[in-house]
């Protein structure tokens, strides 16, 4: 791939509704878009890092300074990319700001499938026509919008109801759930909202018999994710803990966990991802695709690396109009009645920018030509 130019674009996006999470509320989406273009063709890539710090490190700002400065000189220096693993070496000298450069490794993943012309769900090895998805519920105010809630998703054709939780908000929500909806497909994240003083409250959650819970602890711990997975019978998940292999190397000698949520922006790009898949894999520790409140093309990705074999608990992919009024992709992604979204086959992500909206919500633009 002979790389002749990189566009980036600061998105603003209203959330059709606030988003409530343990470390706050998301009402409006910034994120940027990477365009790689070569001669024939444009690959795609979504920077899903929050615009503050309270899910990791990284925000929009401080993104663009990295991909501004550091990564597209970077890719620009190369004469050729030959492969799109070569990207995730070459930012190798760059500590973390992995959502930075999930937004090009992505977009080169594109372009490259592109030039093959095949989809990107056959560049990555996947081997599923249709992948499933759930639901991610915000904390709600009381319990009985939290019960109308899920009732309207669950109308939708969702499966799999993930609940956001934090103290004080946890046992009694997860206990009416239970006794409104019966043994439906349930789990929980907490956005390490505890600690090891709570283990007794993660033993009395297992009698609701939760698909798992999604980052009690620490958002850079493993050691005390191990002491508590040791203790209860649901299955624990990673999620902000694991930003590489190593990562995750680690976390599964430790017994941290019984499963990953990879998301392909919190770990760099897809290059990452297939290692920390087949890493996964290799141990019997099955993996799922988790979200950013994804706009189109971030979600296009993440419906091609769930595609890959090891995937197997529904991912946070919900149709686009979870979030957007208009997605500013088409086709917009829908769920059928078993909440499940088909992959596309045609080349690269499968999903074109709705280029009449793209003015409507980019909010800053920088093109950077090789030279
Ligand atoms: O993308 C989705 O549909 C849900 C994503 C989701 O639950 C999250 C997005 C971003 C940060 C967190 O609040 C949370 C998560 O931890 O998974
Ligand atoms: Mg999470």
């Amino acid at each position: 791939m002979k790389i002749e130019k990189i566009v980036l674009r600061k998105m603003k996006m209203q959330l059709k509704k606030p988003f409530h999470v343990s470390f706050g509320i998301i009402k409006e989406k910034k994120f940027i878009v990477a365009e790689v273009h070569t001669k024939d063709f444009i690959g795609y890539g979504d920077c899903s890092a929050l615009p503050f710090p309270f899910y990791n490190e990284e925000t929009t700002s401080t993104a663009w300074h990295i991909l501004d400065e550091f990564l597209i000189p970077l890719i620009l220096s190369k004469d050729e990319i030959s492969h799109p693993e070569e990207v995730n070496s070459l930012f190798s000298p760059i500590r973390r700001n992995q959502m930075a450069k999930s937004a090009l490794d992505c977009a080169i993943w594109d372009l490259y499938a592109k030039e093959q012309n095949i989809s990107l769900s056959k560049a990555l090895g996947g081997t599923k026509e249709k992948i499933e998805t759930g639901i991610s519920i915000g904390i709600q105010d009381s319990i009985d919008d939290l019960l109308h809630v899920i009732d309207k998703y669950m109308n939708e054709g969702y499966r799999r109801i993930k609940l956001k939780i934090k103290p004080g908000k946890d046992i009694k929500y997860l206990e009416a759930v239970r006794e409104h909806f019966g043994d439906i497909m349930l789990m929980a994240d907490a956005n390490s909202a505890y600690t090891l003083k709570d283990i007794d409250l993660f033993k009395e959650m297992d009698k609701f018999n939760l698909l798992m819970i999604e980052q009690p602890l620490s958002h850079d711990d493993i050691v005390d994710h191990a002491k508590l997975q040791a203790v209860v019978d649901t299955r624990i998940c990673l999620d902000e803990s694991i930003h590489s292999i190593e990562d995750a190397r680690k976390a599964i000698e430790l017994g941290s966990m019984k499963t990953i949520n990879i998301k392909v922006a919190r770990v760099g790009g897809l290059t990452e991802t297939k290692k920390i898949h087949d890493l996964c894999q290799l141990n019997g520790i099955p993996v799922w695709c988790g979200g950013m409140l994804d706009t189109g093309i971030a979600r296009a990705h993440n419906i091609a690396v769930a595609s890959l074999p090891n995937y197997q608990f529904p991912g946070d992919i919900p149709a686009s109009n979870r979030y957007w009024d208009n997605d500013f992709v088409s086709p917009q992604v829908i769920i059928d009645q078993n909440s499940l979204v088909q992959v596309p086959n045609t080349a690269g992500i499968g999903f074109e920018p709705a280029l009449e909206l793209y003015d409507k919500y980019t909010i800053e633009k920088k093109e950077f030509v090789k030279s």
